[in-house]
């Protein structure tokens, strides 16, 4: 199948000169979560706003269901749904007239009924006749959702969703993020935090300096890039490690009072099990054993240190 969004050799100067996406090939896939994670600066914002068709390419082109962004402006737009980072909407506007608004200016004929499902699942419908400039940080939050989704649109994109929202605000808005998923909506986000892609993303794109450094399945990347470690700490301080360990992985720190160990996943009981019977037969003895997998955040750190 065709992907859903088609970015091909995707180039950004801006008009001082700037450039912000130096030529960005991606497929997504109909029905998956992306998640776009990225230092400030990365280009983000301008891969998402040439998609969205706000922002020109300088370069390359984005097919959305095989139309062009540019020349099919009115095609693509429609079926895309934007939760920008901030709300620009008129604050003397009712959150209902907004929400129904917006569905309007997407071409899409009145659906109350629409509208008033989509304030429910975001706890929006009690403050359907308040104007916004009456709603909370959090609320504003929530009626970007809303207008986002007031056009049934087959592709959603949340720009740093949850920066500066409470918990309940980010938990309802994952809840909403599921059941779209559910319904076939694709949806690509953007984020500081990386918990939340680990857990809401079913691939994920790592983008530094205009460049996409990878996109790979989830599991995948955890399990190609993601270390585990075996942590012992040391019932006496170590003075140095014998020779006999030297470059296999072994670290010694915490004043001699601890041993680390980095394992290959694929082969761990083995290596562990031979690892520890060495060290007794060398008279190391430990009083406790932990072990640590790399998150997401640590593989994050490492690829953009590199790239740098
Ligand atoms: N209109 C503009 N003119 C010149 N440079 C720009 C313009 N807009 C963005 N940039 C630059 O392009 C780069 C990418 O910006 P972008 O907003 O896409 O990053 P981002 O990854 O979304 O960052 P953040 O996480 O901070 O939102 C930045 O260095 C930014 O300063």
């Amino acid at each position: 199948m065709a992907p859903i969004i088609s970015v091909q050799n995707l180039t950004k100067t801006y008009a001082n000169g700037f450039e912000a996406l130096k030529g960005i090939n991606l497929d997504v896939e109909k029905g998956e979560i992306l998640a776009l994670l990225g230092p400030n600066g990365a280009g983000k914002t301008t891969l998402i706003s040439i998609i969205c068709g706000i922002a020109n390419p300088s370069g390359g082109r984005v097919l959305v269901a095989d139309h062009d962004v540019v020349k099919d402006f009115r095609a693509t737009r429609g079926m895309i749904g934007l939760v920008p980072q901030e709300l620009t909407t008129d604050q003397f506007e009712t959150v209902f007239n907004t929400v129904s608004f917006s569905r309007g200016l997407h071409g899409k004929k009145a659906n109350p009924a629409h509208i008033e499902k989509v304030l429910r699942a975001l706890s929006l419908w009690d403050k359907k006749d308040n104007m916004l400039r009456q709603l909370s940080g959090g609320m504003k939050r929530r009626v970007l959702i809303a207008k986002a989704l007031s056009h049934e649109p087959d592709i959603l994109f949340l720009d740093e969703p949850t920066a500066g929202v409470d918990v309940t605000l980010r938990k309802d808005m994952w809840h909403v993020v599921e059941e779209l998923r559910a319904s076939g909506v694709t949806i690509i986000l953007t984020t500081h935090y990386i918990e939340e892609a680990e857990e809401i993303a079913d691939r994920v794109g790592v983008i530094n300096g205009g460049e996409l450094l990878l996109v790979e399945d989830k599991a995948a990347l955890m399990a190609k890039l993601g270390r585990k470690q075996l942590i012992l700490d040391l019932t006496e301080p170590l003075s140095r490690l014998p020779d006999c360990f030297a470059g296999n992985g072994l670290t010694l720190e915490a004043d001699g009072n601890r041993l680390t160990y980095d394992f290959d996943t694929d082969n761990e009981q083995e290596s562990i099990a031979a690892l520890l019977t060495r060290l007794g037969e060398n008279n190391i003895h430990f009083k406790d054993l932990s072990t640590r997998q790399s998150s997401l955040e640590d593989i994050f750190v490492a690829l953009v240190g590199a790239s740098k």
